[in-house]
């Protein structure tokens, strides 16, 4: 019988169908089911799913699996996941977080006497090596005191594998100290692909920065304190110059073991900036009038302290990351050129992963952790040493036994090379700025370009479209002209509205009013921070908070 005759026969159920052609079990290479994985523990939130440390019951093996989380099930499977799944499979590089499987779990059935309980859905986990730390997670471990070969040997990895991203027409868009992962066979990948896209312009060629945009995207990419100045001036037409910046700010952040620009909101964030690069002017940024916000920008002449504020370490690093923190994202340095710097190739020289030393693991989630232990701490001595020589710093709490509190680590693990006093405190004893007080900001939406069709000179003027006004070419997704960001597949038209549909397009929304926006405007970060109940970024401080009170909103539990 055919299947449309045994379909309009009426008396085969859905079920009985979809097990009757059921593809053949060996083609599902990469589909395996979640009793495959030994569940060890939690490493990790993140906007999209809890990330849980698992060993293969086959091989052995420690992996990472990401939970893909539904925060509404009517939409199906979320497509920044579909979207990273995509993109990672496709990819294959050493410097790049491998996706080698995808895990199923079925939950159980439950059956109830007095009301039918709703089936449940199947739930989907993206199945990546285990990695021992992420960057961020690194910076924060009271053990770790990176040396320059060290940074350089992480920066070699992570321009390694920006290049052939970059080379591969793909924009990373959330490049920071967190997407970062390391294993303590001192291998840094790129993770999280989450807001990751095909790249339609041309690939960056040596001694050409990042070059000119050909089309338009979102500009609501990259995490706020990672965020490039052309994004916070909503150019659209970027390039993978977006990123570079991106790698500047953490090579910056390894530098001085915290973030570079802890910016609050946008307009704070850009004043960071401007305090760090200078402010724009046609020299330092010739193509400054392609930045729609550029007129809503008054800020105080000044030239920048990048030089100043990096100098301890060096004329090397204070080049590199000048090349890499330019303002002008046209001749902004690619990765090509980036890895044939000086810096790279000067005393003292990249060490070699397995150089490297093995560091006690370190995640987002391990911050309470070393929280826990500054605490229990007894208080030491004051105007001791790290065991490199005295420190200039008063604050310092290391012992005057020579050892500090990490002593056991500087005689374990190469010495650090920083320069003295605050960068060679451990990170926990460092002032971290806004980012003790704040943690780092939520990043952004995913991006929701709906293809609608229309002109992009259509959209609102803070680069959100209105989805009420969109044509019929919206329907069916993808639809729109090859010269917008068709990426997200269009909702129909008629499809109910939802709360989460208004707050997402609401929350992305720039502030331009100096840190509150009147009133009635708050930063978009600042809204989904204070909408989501949990992000793998936040302070233990906040988390705990956040923890006691009831979600705010069912989409987001
Ligand atoms: N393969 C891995 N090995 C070890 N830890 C991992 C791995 N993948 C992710 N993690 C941990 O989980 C955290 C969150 O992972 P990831 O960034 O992929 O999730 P996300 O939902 O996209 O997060 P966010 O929205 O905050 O960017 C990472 O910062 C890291 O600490």
């Amino acid at each position: 019988m055919s299947i449309e005759s045994r379909e309009n026969s009426g008396n085969v159920s859905p079920r009985s169908f979809a097990i009757a052609h059921q593809r053949p079990r060996h083609e599902f290479v990469g589909c395996s089911k979640i009793a495959e994985y030994e569940v060890l523990g939690k490493l990790g939130e993140g906007t999209f799913g809890e990330v849980h440390r698992a060993r293969s019951r086959r091989t052995g093996a420690l992996v990472a699996l990401k939970k893909i989380i539904m925060h509404n099930e009517k939409d199906g499977f979320p497509i920044t996941a579909l979207r990273e799944i995509k993109i990672l499979k496709m990819l294959s590089h050493p410097n790049i977080l491998r996706l080698e499987d995808m895990s199923v779990e079925h939950p159980a059935r439950h059956t109830s006497k007095s009301a039918p309980i709703p089936r449940k859905k199947p739930i989907m986990y993206m199945v990546t090596p285990y990695m021992d730390h992420d960057l961020s997670g690194l910076l924060d471990n009271p053990s770790v005191n990176f040396t320059e070969p060290q940074i350089k040997c992480y920066m070699i990895q992570l321009l390694k594998g920006v290049q052939y991203l970059h080379e591969n027409h793909i924009l990373h868009r959330d490049m920071k100290a967190a997407n970062l992962l390391i294993n303590n066979k001192g291998i840094l990948q790129i993770a999280d692909f989450g807001l990751a896209r095909h790249y339609d312009g041309d690939v960056p060629q040596p001694g050409c920065g990042g070059g000119s945009g050909r089309r338009d995207y979102t500009s609501l990419v990259v995490t706020r304190w990672y965020r490039p100045p052309e994004l916070l001036m909503h150019l659209k037409a970027y390039t993978t110059a977006i990123d570079m910046w991106g790698v500047g700010c953490v090579f910056g952040e390894m530098l001085v073991g915290k973030p570079i620009l802890s910016g609050n909101t946008d307009a704070h964030q850009l004043e960071l900036i401007f305090d760090l690069c200078g402010t724009p002017t046609l020299e330092n940024m010739p193509s400054l009038h392609k930045l729609p916000a550029i007129k809503d920008l008054n800020p105080q002449p000044r030239q920048g302290n990048l030089a100043q504020r990096f100098s301890k370490h060096g004329s090397g690093a204070v080049s590199l990351l000048r090349e890499l923190l330019k303002l002008d994202w046209i001749t902004r340095i690619n990765a090509i050129d980036a890895l044939s710097h000086p810096y790279f190739r000067n005393e003292p020289l990249p060490a070699k992963p397995e150089e490297l030393p093995s560091f006690e693991e370190s995640h987002e989630l391990d911050r309470r952790k070393f929280q826990t232990r500054r605490e229990a701490y007894p208080p030491a001595p004051k105007g001791g040493t790290v065991g490199r020589g005295p420190t200039d710093n008063p604050n310092s709490s290391f012992g005057a036994d020579g050892y500090g509190r990490n002593g056991g680590n500087s005689n374990r693990f190469p010495r650090n090379s920083r320069g003295p006093a605050e960068e060679r405190v451990p990170a926990w004893q460092r002032d971290r700025g806004p980012a003790d007080r704040v943690a780092l900001p939520p990043r952004p939406h995913p991006p929701v370009d709906y293809g609608n069709g229309r002109d992009s000179r259509g959209d609102h003027p803070d680069g959100y479209r209105d989805r009420d006004n969109r044509g019929p070419r919206a329907r069916g997704g993808g639809g729109g002209r090859p010269d917008v960001d068709t990426y997200i597949p269009a909702y129909d038209r008629d499809a109910p509205r939802r709360d989460d549909r208004h707050r997402e397009r609401d929350d992305r929304r720039h502030d331009w009013g100096g840190g509150g926006g009147g009133g009635g405007r708050r930063d978009y970060d600042d809204r989904a921070r204070a909408s989501q109940t949990r992000s793998r970024s936040r302070s233990p401080a906040v988390r705990d908070r956040d923890r006691d009170r009831p979600p705010r909103d069912m989409h987001y539990r």
